[in-house]
């Protein structure tokens, strides 16, 4: 039986990150992959691919904005040319995502791995052994209990789409519904009819509930209804369209129906059980090292139960890496860190965050101070004929950072601040003073203004 020093599940971003760092010390490595195009959710069917939507998208709602402000004519666009981009990109990634780990001295084998004992892993027809694990298996869209589940599209079919028809709804009020609507509200005819529903009382529950309620309203401004606390109990086809019903009031007709109600770790097939590794429908348990209850076998990115993003499951990759390394040369094993995990939601505006939301540190019982404006009547976002800009930023009572949190334009440049201020700990009157020649007029020079309340 062939053995690897690690054997890596999956050729997502987690998956590949870990590779290549143990691979890069010497290790024997091998990555497993069932699917016929390696290269995971992020470069094929999630933040890559979609970007190429929110380029466009950002320009059409921008031009809108700024009708008879500047602009007289709104920019023509074709969802169809927006696809072909994206596809020229995302049908190059499964041949460089092999080229690249061959080129790197991965045994790449092609074939779903499963569990034949903890050092023992069956992946398509041939059994390996291994002295490590890392299991980097992702998620998958989850299935819902409904009547009908059979017509709803998933977020890869939506990415997949030649056009875009005029009413959709979306199950779900998270990440994927709303950066999805709000493409669609913008790249389709003018009287796209877009839904959210949602099952709980808010929308987007890991961002802070003001800054979601400006989201909604800027959301509905242009174009796209948000319900809560909808109780969906089935989806009909009739011809071409679909029926959403309710457990209370009318049903809806629209001519596409999206499940974008969350995601679920895909470990099943792994037979985890036959290894003893513990888990629950949230994912893989694991320790700050990133090891899974079985001491050599690891767990990273979508499938282990910690924050489903692409960066994170990079830096928990890093970990696990490290973590063998360590667990190889007899020293401390590494720890993972949550505490600045940023978050950016690409809809227009973006809402972007790092840190704690006003929420959570009620929760905690934490005192704090806060400077929080909504509707932003700064030149900033005059000039773009912005209507619905915010921010909220929280610190301790001696200026330290807690969340810092943004509805603007360019909220990435924002939170990267806040968090590379967060990571050196930096307080307030500092990055007031530090940031003064920040290049200005810019989306970063106006946070001064954001500082101000918070300094005495
Ligand atoms: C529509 C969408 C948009 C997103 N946008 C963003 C964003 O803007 N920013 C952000 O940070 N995050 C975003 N995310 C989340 C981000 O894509 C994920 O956090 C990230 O891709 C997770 O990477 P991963 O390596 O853990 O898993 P994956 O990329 O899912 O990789 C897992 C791999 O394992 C393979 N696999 C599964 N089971 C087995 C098995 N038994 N044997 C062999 N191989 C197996 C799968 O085929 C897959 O290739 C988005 C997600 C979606 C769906
Ligand atoms: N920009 C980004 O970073 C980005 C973008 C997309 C996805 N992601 C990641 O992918 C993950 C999955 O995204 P997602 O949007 O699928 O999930 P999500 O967890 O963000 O949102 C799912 C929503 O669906 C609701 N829901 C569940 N069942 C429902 C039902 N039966 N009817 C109506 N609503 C229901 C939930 O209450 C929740 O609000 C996210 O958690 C995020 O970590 C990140």
């Amino acid at each position: 039986m062939e053995q690897f020093d690690v054997i890596v599940i999956g050729t997502g971003t987690a998956g590949q990150t870990a590779a290549y760092d143990l691979a890069a010390e010497g290790y024997r490595v091998a990555i497993a992959e069932n699917s016929p195009t390696p290269g995971g959710v992020c470069a094929l069917r999630g933040c890559q691919a979609k970007k190429w939507f929110y380029e466009t998208m950002e320009v059409v709602a921008r031009s809108r904005h700024l009708l008879g402000k500047g602009i007289t004519k709104l920019p023509g666009f074709n969802w169809d040319q927006v696809q072909k981009q994206k596809t020229r990109f995302t049908s190059k990634v499964p041949e460089n995502t092999i080229a690249g780990l061959k080129g790197s001295g991965i045994t790449y084998l092609q074939g779903q791995a499963k569990f034949l004992d903890t050092t023992t892993l069956r992946i398509g027809e041939n059994d390996y052994k291994t002295r490590y694990v890392i299991v980097a298996t992702g998620a998958v869209p989850a299935q819902l209990p409904i009547d009908g589940a059979q017509h709803l599209i998933t977020s890869d079919d939506f990415l997949n789409l030649t056009a875009l028809p005029p009413r959709i709804a979306f199950i779900g009020g998270g990440f994927i519904s709303f950066e999805f609507a709000h493409f669609a509200a913008r790249l389709g005819s003018r009287n796209q009819n877009i839904h959210i529903l949602e099952a709980g009382d808010r929308t987007l529950g890991p961002f802070d509930q003001d800054m979601v309620t400006q989201l909604v309203r800027a959301s509905e401004a242009d174009g796209i209804q948000v319900r809560t606390g909808v109780s969906i109990t089935s989806v009909t086809k009739n011809s071409d369209e679909y029926t959403v019903h309710f457990k209370s009031g009318p049903p809806l007709v629209v001519d596409l129906v999206v499940n974008s109600a969350g995601r679920t770790p895909d470990i099943e097939p792994l037979s985890p059980d036959t290894a003893g590794i513990k888990s629950s429908r949230r994912g893989i348990d694991v320790n700050p090292a990133m090891q899974t209850s079985i001491p050599h076998i690891f767990a990273i990115g979508d499938c282990a139960d910690t924050v489903m993003l692409a960066r994170v499951a990079d830096m928990e990759a890093h970990v696990a890496a490290r973590s063998i390394m360590a667990l190889e040369n007899g020293t401390d094993l590494p720890v993972m860190d949550y505490t600045v995990v940023p978050a950016v939601l690409f809809t227009y505006p973006q809402l972007g965050m790092v840190g704690k939301t006003e929420e959570m540190l009620q929760k905690e019982n934490t005192p704090y101070r806060k400077s929080h404006e909504t509707e932003l009547n700064w030149p900033t976002y005059r000039r773009i004929g912005m209507t619905h800009a915010a921010y909220k930023i929280l610190t301790d009572d001696k200026g330290g950072i807690l969340g810092a949190h943004f509805l603007g334009d360019n909220t990435t440049g924002l939170v990267n601040i806040f968090k590379q201020a967060m990571i050196d700990k930096t307080p307030v009157s500092r990055l007031k003073n530090d940031h003064i020649m920040a290049p200005y007029p810019s989306r970063e020079s106006d946070i001064l203004y954001m500082l101000d309340p918070l300094i005495d």
